[in-house]
């Protein structure tokens, strides 16, 4: 499988370069040449497989033969062993037609481990192969920088930087990262927003001369990676739930539009997916762009799922380029009209092409306070904000019921506890192997929103800088 760059200005990759690479050199992201086909008949077969094996066949086709079987069989083995629960991901029902996804079972209580687990295996693989160290350096408003850094903790071949926004994760979220003493491991609270975390790691990818000095890596979204190993656990519950004789509906609490992009691409392999439902909380620029045609940058509000308090949703870009027919040019201008506006418009065709699959619902703080409440009450779950967002959005959206409606589960409650607390009047426990997260000790360097100050840390403190 070769790779392209969303903004069609950088050489076409193979996997494993696209793996190391990151963001494209252009600005772009990496999305594959052609999307994989599953006939009915493939789906099919995929009923009554373990997690492990499903993940095989669907992350098969997007990974070059450099990789052998066995020992892509082998990685996600290991990857998914830490899991809690057997099934990896647990599908729970909680309506007659209702169904939670639980993407929280991994080592940091939340989806990202998912994928996280099974990157920094093929990260490593890759790296020995060649003799290479890479510096990781990434973003995130607490829960990938938390399954970044318990995946990379430790390995040799890597040193991983992950900032955050100061002042803006959960505690439990914060002390997951700073608790983290390894040597390869380095926390920077930068003082500013997520969306400023972000716009530093790309101004970075962007400086080649650093790039190539540090020996940039990714692990946000932006890789291409990431994406796939989240397209799994869609075809896992959509067939546990009947397809591919019956599609399947989901609601994805979304902010970087990464997760439901991974909902996306297992539609376009052939899952029958009848919607993908974008549930925001107020920063809810997506789901004003799917209602207007208009992505216009706001003001971030923190919100009691700070996840996603994003505005610049990095993903939505790869949507956008299959949306106009792959067309590099037409990206390139719509994210020079971001860059230097702040917005840009997706004309009335292309955005009804994106409205027959996708629907959006932005969800107050009230409502998701009230679907934590009502949720714990109906069902017995206790549900974290994020997750509870997309459960709201769910109810508002999910028409007359026919069609199985799966919400993706995306954190543990107790990364949350003051929001369900508030909520419910109880106090989630964090599991036995983290009961002292608070008496830990942190380690952490506070930044400046400033790129000439963060890449000198980087530069000082990473093992792979080329003198
Ligand atoms: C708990 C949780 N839910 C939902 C999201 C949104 O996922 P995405 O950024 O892939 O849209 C995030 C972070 O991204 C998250 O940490
Ligand atoms: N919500 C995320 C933000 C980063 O998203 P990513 O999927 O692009 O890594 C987080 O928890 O850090």
């Amino acid at each position: 499988m070769k790779y392209v760059s969303t903004r069609g200005q950088s050489p076409e990759l193979e996997f494993e370069d696209v793996l190391l690479a990151g963001l494209a050199r252009d600005g772009g992201l990496y999305v594959p040449v052609e999307w994989p086909q599953f006939s009915e008949r493939k789906i099919r077969a995929l009923a009554g497989l373990s997690y492990q094996e499903v993940a095989f066949r669907v992350m098969r086709p997007f990974i070059g033969p450099s990789i052998s079987d066995a020992e892509l069989s082998t990685m996600i083995g290991e990857a998914y062993a830490s899991f809690g629960h057997k099934a990896v991901v647990p599908l729970v029902q909680t309506g007659s037609n209702d169904w939670l996804l639980e993407l929280f079972h991994g080592p940091t209580l939340a989806f990202k481990d998912v994928a996280m687990q099974i990157l920094a295996r093929l990260f490593d693989h890759v790296l020995a192969k060649r003799g290479q160290r890479i510096t990781v350096v990434g973003a995130t408003s607490g829960d990938t920088g938390s399954a970044a850094i318990e995946a990379f903790r430790g390995r040799d071949t890597t040193d991983i930087f992950i900032m955050h926004p100061k002042g803006r994760v959960s505690e439990v979220q914060r002390r997951q990262m700073t608790t983290v003493l390894d040597a390869n491991v380095h926390n920077i609270a930068i003082e500013g927003s997520f969306d400023d975390c972000q716009a530093l790691v790309k101004a970075m990818f962007n400086d080649h001369a650093f790039r190539d000095e540090i020996s940039l890596a990714g692990v946000n979204s932006i890789n291409w990676g990431r994406v796939m190993a989240q397209i799994v656990y869609f075809f896992t519950s959509a067939v546990a739930l009947g397809a591919p004789a019956r599609p399947v509906s989901f609601s994805v609490p979304t902010g970087n539009f990464g997760d439901i992009f991974a909902g996306y691409v297992a539609s376009r392999m052939g899952l029958p997916i009848s919607r993908l439902l974008v549930a925001t909380n107020q920063n809810d620029i997506l789901a004003r762009t799917l209602h207007t045609g208009r992505y216009e940058v706001g003001q971030v509000m923190p919100s009691m799922s700070p996840s996603m308090d994003i505005q610049v949703s990095s993903n939505f870009e790869r949507l956008v380029y299959d949306a106009y027919g792959r067309d590099g040019a037409v990206v390139r201008r719509l994210m020079q009209s971001l860059a230097q506006s702040g917005a840009f418009e997706i004309d009335a065709l292309r955005l009804d092409t994106i409205r027959t699959l996708f629907a959006a619902k932005r969800v107050s703080e009230e409502e998701t306070a009230r679907t934590i409440a009502e949720t714990l009450a109906e069902t017995g779950e206790l549900v974290d904000p994020h997750t509870a967002v997309g459960l709201a959005a769910a109810k508002a959206e999910r028409g007359d019921g026919a069609t199985p409606m799966v919400t993706l589960a995306t954190a543990h409650p107790a990364k949350f506890p003051d929001a369900v607390k508030q909520a419910t009047g109880v106090h989630p426990e964090l599991p036995p192997r983290m009961q002292d997260l608070f008496e830990r000790r942190e380690r952490l360097d506070v930044l400046p929103n400033d790129l000439q100050a963060v890449e000198g840390f980087i530069r000082e403190r990473a093992r792979a800088v080329v003198a």
